[in-house]
């Protein structure tokens, strides 16, 4: 056979058996009785017991099998399932066609098989022979592996493609899950961090701590609350609460933790130098609160709120330096509210 006619025999589409899906599982893989024939007398006839192993995946051969009788048991490995061959198939062709080539897979005896074994010679010699039946065993036997390849790559992109959903999904659980427990710690009507946002940052404050500065707790309180909602109504109330809460943000450093605790009290947790600058920061948000003004209120409603600061001992616990801070806190309300006190 010439290079011409091997290729046309290869190539021609024509040529070719069309398989139904063009699936590796619906070629056939049996061979004809001439090719049959034709093989099994080239090659080598050896008789195998089970459980025999006759090629291990990963070694290097160049040497065919066509079984005669019995059943060999294909082993692929990884997720690859396993295969059982029988009489008039074949295995370790790639090995002739590609020359020495490492196994695909292990190869081992179910039952007691006969054999026939053909090595690189043998081949050479059928394909001389019998040039046109060989070149239809070897397109049949390429179309098969293009086919295995195919359904290979195809599977490969299916299970690619299942892992990307099973990360998207998991991407989604991941978003809801750090906005629910960002939910938790946020006090609705405000936005600020609530009571379990600021236990959750005192876990955290060794992480968060400027080592030039000191923590120090200012307690903020509205004055006379309860009449602002008696004589303006509740959502007028929600108003004023959220622009303290703002007020607070604004005199806030990022360090700063500024949080509702409940009903009309706040708090903020700062890093200063000392406690003028606590001092300056409790003046500030005094100030801030007696500017606020409530365009769609009436002109009567002023606001203004009760500042007490603390310095925070680093050996004391968060208790300690919440009631430092409410004894502060205490002082300006016994004064009549509207200003602001930091303990020496
Ligand atoms: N509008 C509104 N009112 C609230 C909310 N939570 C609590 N309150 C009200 O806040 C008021 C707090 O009243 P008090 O604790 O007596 O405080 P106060 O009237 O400011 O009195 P002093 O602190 O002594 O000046 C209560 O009337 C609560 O009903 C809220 O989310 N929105």
């Amino acid at each position: 056979m010439t290079k011409a006619e091997f290729d046309t025999a290869v190539d021609s589409p024509a040529a070719l058996p069309q398989p139904p899906g063009a699936l590796a599982p619906n070629l056939p893989r049996q061979l004809s009785d001439a090719e049959f024939a034709l093989l099994a007398a080239a090659g080598t006839r050896r008789e195998v017991a089970p459980p025999e192993t006759i090629i291990r995946k990963g070694e290097f051969g160049r040497t065919m099998f066509v079984i005669e009788s019995g059943r060999i048991l294909l082993e692929f490995g990884g997720e690859l399932p396993d295969k059982l061959i029988g009489p008039r198939e074949y295995f370790g062709e790639l090995a002739l066609f590609v020359g020495n080539h490492a196994r695909v897979a292990s190869a081992s005896a179910t039952e007691p098989c006969v054999l026939h074994v053909l090595d690189h010679d043998a081949f050479e010699r059928v394909l001389r022979q019998s040039s046109a039946l060989v070149a239809q065993f070897m397109r049949r036997s390429f179309a098969y592996l293009v086919a295995s390849e195919q359904q290979l790559i195809a599977n490969l992109r299916r299970r690619n493609e299942d892992l990307m959903l099973t990360l998207d999904s998991l991407r989604q659980t991941q978003d809801q899950l750090t906005l629910a427990q960002r939910q938790i710690r946020t006090d609705d009507l405000t936005g600020l961090c609530n009571r379990r946002g600021l236990y959750r940052h005192l876990e955290r404050l060794n992480e968060l701590r400027d080592p030039e500065r000191q923590f120090g707790l200012l307690l903020v309180d509205l004055d006379d609350f309860k009449q602002i909602n008696d004589h303006y109504g509740h959502l007028t109330g929600d108003g004023v609460l959220r622009a303290v809460a703002q007020e607070l943000q604004a005199a806030s450093a990022p360090v700063d933790l500024p949080c509702r605790l409940g009903g009309d009290e706040f708090a903020l947790l700062v890093q200063v130098r000392d406690r003028r600058e606590l001092a300056e920061r409790a003046a500030l948000i005094s100030e801030a609160a007696r500017q606020l003004r409530f365009p769609h209120a009436p002109r009567s409603l002023k606001v203004t709120v009760s500042v007490g600061g603390s310095l925070c001992r680093d050996e004391s616990a968060w208790s300690v330096w919440y009631s430092d801070a409410d004894c502060a806190l205490y002082h300006v309300k016994g004064s009549g509210g509207d200003g602001w006190h930091v303990l020496p």
